[in-house]
């Protein structure tokens, strides 16, 4: 047990044989239970706009009883049979896309950004977009991976909350705001659901391409509601599939790596029953990424579709929707050959009918850094540029202790440095092995899959260890936040105070002092007994906008999923990773505090994905700038001088 879990006392433990009277006595002098904000508080619910019902509970129950079975509920190691703190019974917040939460079961277009003005204000409502399906009369969907509904899925619980301390850093938090889609993603959204057109939609890191992207998929499902399989969701690479909850393309297609002639894979697929029926079911193809996907694969996709479904249509008549950012990271290619992209494919003219370039960018507030990225994308550097960015090699200062997250172009380093600093951490490791499952049997093709998702197979933590949140919890939690583990606690002795703010030591918090040194000797005698079979979940403190909130962090899934909802391969594990340092593929979310070394980049496009994660100018720390570490790819630059947006096409 590490030092901050529970601060146990180092006195004797003595009169284990009062254990008996020491409960009955309570018994004697309690009161029934009833359900009072103060104890609502306390256990660290924060009270909803229409609060839960109470939890089913004996009402001559008294709170020793609860504490009673809660200890022993620890003790055999069912966490399941503790009784629920309000925490596990009430989540503080709406888990987003929870099944209970009206964004899940309508598929309207709002992903919610905001925060109450107190934490025990009223919540808000995730507010919502009138949607697009509503004219289908769209039927309960099937859930979307980061919205944490799946139906044998527990989501993360927390019990949690900000303080409303003034974000006290570089003031580069994120203005607190609820999300609706722009004018242009909108437009984009009707395009795709509505008029069914097959779309290719791009724009500058940071424009909402995911926003919108996760939109159109909730509403496509709700589109095609009765056939749950038409909706294909795909990316590029396994990194980015996993971030969508899809599968890669090659996966989905059937044909292995796709190296042979198109009558080869054909015959190949036909051979493949799982495969052939995709091909026949698929009504949307989506494809996300596509700038990793090389224009030969594309074509030979094009003709696959066309011969497996008998259609002349492009993909044989398969409305495709394709995303991502030319400029950013190209076809992976052999021996120095020059990447083919999509838009010079043979059937991309006749496949795609729009190609839409989002405009407005909303990770970054500040124009000046906007336009300095920019000027990045396109390899186009003005002196002025060039002289800020230089200026950004300097040590970053914050008054707490998280540090900037260092992005790496390879995995090994990024291992390496987060391994030297836990090591450097004076506490006890707790170790979280993942639990793998999945339909995927090949042992080589699952490790690879399983690889690419952002939970890892083994994860160690100690108390002091800088952590990003890998999956989206609420408004103000999401995946990209970044915290300190705090200590260490078992579910059923996990407190909050009114605030919501961890308690180590909160369960004794409302009793008489004689009777608070009897229930710590117990509770020191109980945990010493309970060894390997109490499992103790962290406690972070994250960052959000505002100040910080408490979390319990308990087990979450991460699955990629065919068309048919056939998991492949699935993992249950702490959605956290560590995050003094992460790879620059795997960095997807917008972060506050960043260093990155140019001098390690080596792909082109590397440098402006890693400097575009930045939110902010004060929250970037860059080494290593020159001219031409920041190169476009020509035939991108070239090609995309004819793009428009949507208010000239
Ligand atoms: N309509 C919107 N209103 C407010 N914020 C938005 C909107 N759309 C996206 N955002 C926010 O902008 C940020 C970037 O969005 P997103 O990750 O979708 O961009 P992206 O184009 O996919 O970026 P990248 O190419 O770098 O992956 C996110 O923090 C997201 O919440």
């Amino acid at each position: 047990m590490p030092a901050a879990a529970f601060a146990p006392t180092k006195r004797p433990i003595s009169r284990i044989n009062s254990m008996k009277r020491d409960w009955e006595e309570e018994e004697e002098q309690a009161v029934p239970w009833s359900q009072s904000p103060p104890r609502v508080g306390r256990k660290g619910a924060l009270p909803t706009r229409e609060p839960s019902p109470p939890p089913m509970q004996d009402p001559l129950e008294t709170a020793a009883d609860r504490r009673r079975k809660a200890i022993l509920a620890a003790m055999s190691g069912d966490q399941n049979s503790a009784p629920p703190t309000k925490s596990a019974s009430a989540p503080a917040r709406p888990v987003a896309g929870s099944s209970n939460s009206s964004r899940s079961t309508t598929g309207s277009s709002t992903t919610a950004v905001g925060t109450s003005s107190s934490a025990r204000a009223p919540l808000r409502e995730v507010q919502e977009l009138p949607s697009l399906t509503a004219a289908w009369g769209g039927d309960k969907k099937r859930s979307m991976p980061w919205e944490g509904d799946q139906p044998n899925k527990k989501p993360v619980r927390t019990t949690s909350s900000k303080s409303n301390k003034s974000d006290a850093s570089t003031g580069a938090m994120n203005i607190v705001q609820k999300i609706s889609l722009s004018l242009e993603q909108q437009k984009v959204l009707t395009l795709v659901v509505q008029e069914g057109k097959n779309i290719f939609f791009t724009g500058s890191a940071g424009t909402g391409k995911s926003v919108l992207l996760r939109e159109i998929i909730k509403n496509l499902r709700q589109k095609h509601v009765k056939a749950p399989d038409a909706v294909a969701v795909t990316a590029s690479t396994g990194i980015a599939a996993c971030n969508i909850g899809g599968v890669t393309l090659h996966s989905f297609g059937g044909a292995g790596l796709c190296l042979e002639p198109v009558d080869v894979l054909v015959s190949k697929i036909k051979k493949n029953k799982k495969a052939a029926a995709r091909w026949l079911r698929t009504k949307v193809l989506i494809i996300d990424e596509l700038s990793m996907v090389d224009g030969e694969l594309f074509d030979k996709f094009c003709k696959i579709g066309q011969k497996m479904r008998k259609n002349e249509k492009p993909f044989g008549g398969i409305q495709v929707i394709v995303t991502g950012d030319f400029f950013q990271l190209p076809p992976v290619t052999k021996g120095g050959k020059s990447p083919k992209f999509c838009f010079d494919a043979a059937t991309w003219k006749e496949t795609i009918s729009m190609e839409v370039n989002l405009t407005k960018v909303f990770r970054q507030k500040d124009q000046t850094f906007v336009n300095m990225l920019n000027e990045m994308r396109f390899g186009r550097m003005s002196q002025d540029t060039i002289a800020r960015f230089k200026a950004l090699n300097r040590p970053l200062k914050f008054d707490d202790d998280i540090q900037p997250t260092e992005l790496f172009p390879r995995r090994e380093d990024v291992e390496r440095s987060n391994t030297f600093r836990l090591n450097a951490l004076d506490a006890e490791t707790q170790t979280y092995t993942a639990s793998d499952t999945g339909a995927v049997t090949d042992p080589v093709q699952r490790e690879k899959m399983l690889a690419n998702f952002m939970a890892l197979q083994q994860l160690e933590l100690r108390v002091g260890a800088q952590v990003m949140l890998i999956k989206n919890v609420d408004e103000q939690l999401v995946n990209g936040s970044i915290g300190k583990v705090m200590g260490f606690v078992h579910k059923a002795l996990f407190t909050t105070d009114l605030q919501g703010r961890w308690m180590p030591e909160g369960d004794l918090a409302d009793l008489e002092e004689n009777e608070r040194e009897k229930r710590e000797r117990l509770r020191e005698m109980l945990l010493a007994r309970a060894s390997s079979s109490m499992k103790v979940l962290p406690v972070v403190e994250f960052r959000v906008p505002g100040g910080t909130r408490h979390m319990l962090v308990e087990h979450d899934t991460f699955k990629n999923e065919l068309p048919n909802g056939e998991v492949q391969v699935q993992r249950s594990q702490l959605p956290l990773i560590l995050s003094w340092a992460m790879s620059i593929h795997k960095s997807q979310s917008a972060l506050e505090r960043v260093k990155v070394d140019l001098g390690k980049v080596f792909e082109k496009g590397q440098a402006y994905v890693a400097l575009s994660r930045a939110t902010s100018l004060e929250g970037l720390q860059v080494m290593g700038f020159s001219g031409d570490k920041v190169q476009a790819h020509p035939r991108v630059e070239i090609w995309s001088r004819n793009l428009r947006d949507l208010n000239t096409v």
